[in-house]
């Protein structure tokens, strides 16, 4: 011990082997000593890195058991894991049982090792509010939490409120209205949608506590006092994957234990009458939009019924036109084609944090900081593009995941104020392929003449209105015979040529048949507009402004 603390080293055992133990301010460290008395192998561990300090010799994996011994104690840390090909991003719970000289001693090493965790880890949640999806991914969600993250909490001293949700939307309507005095952060058990529920959930109340009306535009909204921890149970996971940078329930239980956080870019996703929404990982028009819809009469497949759709989708050969509009981020500061990576303590992302928060010293502060220096007009010009997209995909983060390691934009940060649009121009079906393609690789997806990658700070999309969709159709953009379905819906859009009637017109068929693409078979043409997908969800309205 050293400091404020007893005196130290000591020695302690384990089994028959003879170690020197120091605990410093910081680190807690143990030598293994041969019989000569020289120093062996070192093992040291930060405080912050302790899960948990126990009398006697205790197991908590695969079953708790304890052996109520008097001269020992279990010391609990996070270990870092070389297996799965992500070395030292897999995290596991190390363990090691120390016997002392005496009982005395033993306890003198648990209250400090105690003492030192109080004042070296004070970011750690005490009480948290656990939902639970049981339908998302595979519908393991309350077997991953129970098993694998439960006891965990529980070794940690970390008192949960579990909510397995019976219906979409509990959770973001319990995070809107119920009490949440008394909890130090909110944890998901789901996926992408199941965050996304707990993202609106507290984006909203917290709006609403400071007086904010989240839907008018001009709002500063403020940023949220509690933090979300995520444990992985969906179909693809990647908020999680892009943070924390593998899918493993344990990791995150042990970076939610330790009080680790990670500031995240939203987007805001607006159409004039609507309510607000949000976006973190993939806001996607155009295939990515109709893979969703495809998807969701799939759900019983699991994660599958999304390849399973992209398939179906791809098969289909859509494009769709529309306008984009973006504001391009400075491109001093960076570019979506630069080969950095974002990891914690990302330089790009805290020099943006101290450019955007002027008055916050760290990333942590963020939290007590607003939003009123983001003006979107500051950083330049509003770029207009017009044509045919086979996919128009906005994502904040590199939405890496399973399916796409490197993501969606590989080099995108995860907390700089902006987002990377990536723009694919309607292109051969086989050149289409090999764009998505390239996600599964470290090929870059970006290096094709018809994609195009920009950094912005905010977008604006329209579908084209009635007439000029009608002209196109006219020139004989979309071909094919003319049946019932079809015919009621230009019938419409010659009625009334209002470009948002289009959208919501096209959106209600969409939504009688289903899905965009049986849309498409039914009426045997392209729909003219596709749906915009959320972070997995679809909105109900295709002109928007993102921010
Ligand atoms: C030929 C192989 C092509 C592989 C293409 C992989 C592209 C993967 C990009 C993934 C980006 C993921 C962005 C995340 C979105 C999530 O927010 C969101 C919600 O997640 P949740 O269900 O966990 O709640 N997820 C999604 O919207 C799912 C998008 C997944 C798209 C997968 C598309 C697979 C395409 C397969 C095409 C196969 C073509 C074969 C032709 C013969
Ligand atoms: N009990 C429930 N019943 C039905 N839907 C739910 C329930 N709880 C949450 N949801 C919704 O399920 C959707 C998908 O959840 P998610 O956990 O992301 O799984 P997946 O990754 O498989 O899509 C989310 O949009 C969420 O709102
Ligand atoms: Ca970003």
């Amino acid at each position: 011990f050293d400091g404020d603390l007893d005196s130290g080293p000591s020695s302690l055992w384990v089994g028959n082997k003879r170690y020197r133990a120091v605990l410093t301010g910081w680190h807690f460290r143990w030598t293994e000593v041969d019989k000569k008395n020289r120093d062996k192998k070192t093992v040291s561990v930060p405080v912050a890195e302790v899960v948990g300090v126990e009398e006697g010799r205790v197991e908590i994996l695969p079953q708790k058991s304890v052996e109520d011994t008097d001269k020992d104690f279990t010391v609990f840390y996070v270990k870092r894991s070389s297996s799965g090909g992500s070395y030292g991003l897999l995290w596991r719970l190390g363990r090691i049982q120390f016997s002392c000289a005496s009982r005395v001693l033993r306890d003198q090493w648990t209250k400090h090792l105690r003492t030192a965790l109080k004042t070296h880890s004070p970011l750690r949640p005490h009480r948290l509010l656990v939902f639970i999806n049981p339908f998302g991914g595979k519908k393991k969600g309350r077997q991953i939490y129970h098993s694998l993250v439960a006891p965990l909490f529980e070794l940690a001293g970390i008192s949960s409120h579990v909510i397995v949700t019976e219906r979409a939307n509990q959770a973001r309507d319990h995070l809107l209205k119920k009490d949440l005095t008394g909890f130090d952060g909110v944890v998901c058990v789901g996926g992408d949608g199941m965050f996304s529920e707990l993202l609106h959930g507290l984006i909203g109340r917290t709006q609403q506590e400071a007086g904010l009306c989240e839907n008018d535009p001009a709002a500063a909204l403020q940023p949220c006092p509690l933090h979300i921890g995520i444990i992985p149970a969906g179909s693809t996971d990647c908020v999680c994957y892009a943070t924390v940078g593998v899918i493993d329930p344990v990791t995150s239980a042990l970076h939610i234990i330790i009080g680790d956080s990670q500031p995240l870019d939203v987007c805001s996703v607006r159409q004039s009458s609507a309510r607000v929404r949000y976006s973190v990982s993939l806001l996607g028009y155009g295939f990515y939009g109709d893979v969703l819809a495809e998807s969701e009469k799939h759900r019983w497949m699991g994660p599958l019924r999304y390849d399973y759709s992209g398939t179906v989708v791809y098969l289909s050969n859509r494009s769709y036109s529309g306008v984009v509009q973006y504001l391009p981020a400075d491109p001093l500061l960076s570019s979506p084609r630069d080969k950095t990576r974002c990891l914690a303590g990302c330089s790009v992302c805290s020099r943006s944090t101290e450019r955007l928060f002027p008055h916050s010293s760290d990333s942590g502060s963020l939290y007590s900081s607003h939003f009123s220096q983001f003006s979107p007009g500051s950083e330049g010009q509003w770029v207009s593009v017009e044509g045919r997209f086979r996919c128009i995909s906005l994502t904040c983060m590199s939405s890496s995941c399973a399916r796409s390691p490197l993501g969606l934009s590989p080099s995108a940060h995860l907390a700089d104020g902006t987002g990377d649009l990536v723009l694919v121009w309607d292109t051969h079906p086989l050149g289409f392929l090999k764009f998505l393609h390239r996600h599964t690789s470290t090929q870059d997806q970006f290096d094709l003449p018809f994609v195009e990658v920009h950094r912005v700070k905010a977008v604006r999309f329209s579908a084209p209105s009635g007439r000029e969709e009608q002209e196109y159709e006219e020139i004989g953009g979309l071909s094919g015979e003319t049946d019932e379905g079809q015919r009621e819906y230009v019938d419409t859009v010659s009625r009334n040529g209002s470009r948002q009637h289009l959208a919501e017109r096209a959106v209600t068929h969409e939504q009688k048949t289903a899905t965009p693409f049986l849309c498409g078979l039914c009426c045997r043409k392209s729909p003219a507009v596709s749906v915009w997908n959320c972070d997995g969800e679809i909105l109900p309205f295709t002109d928007i402004v993102c921010k």
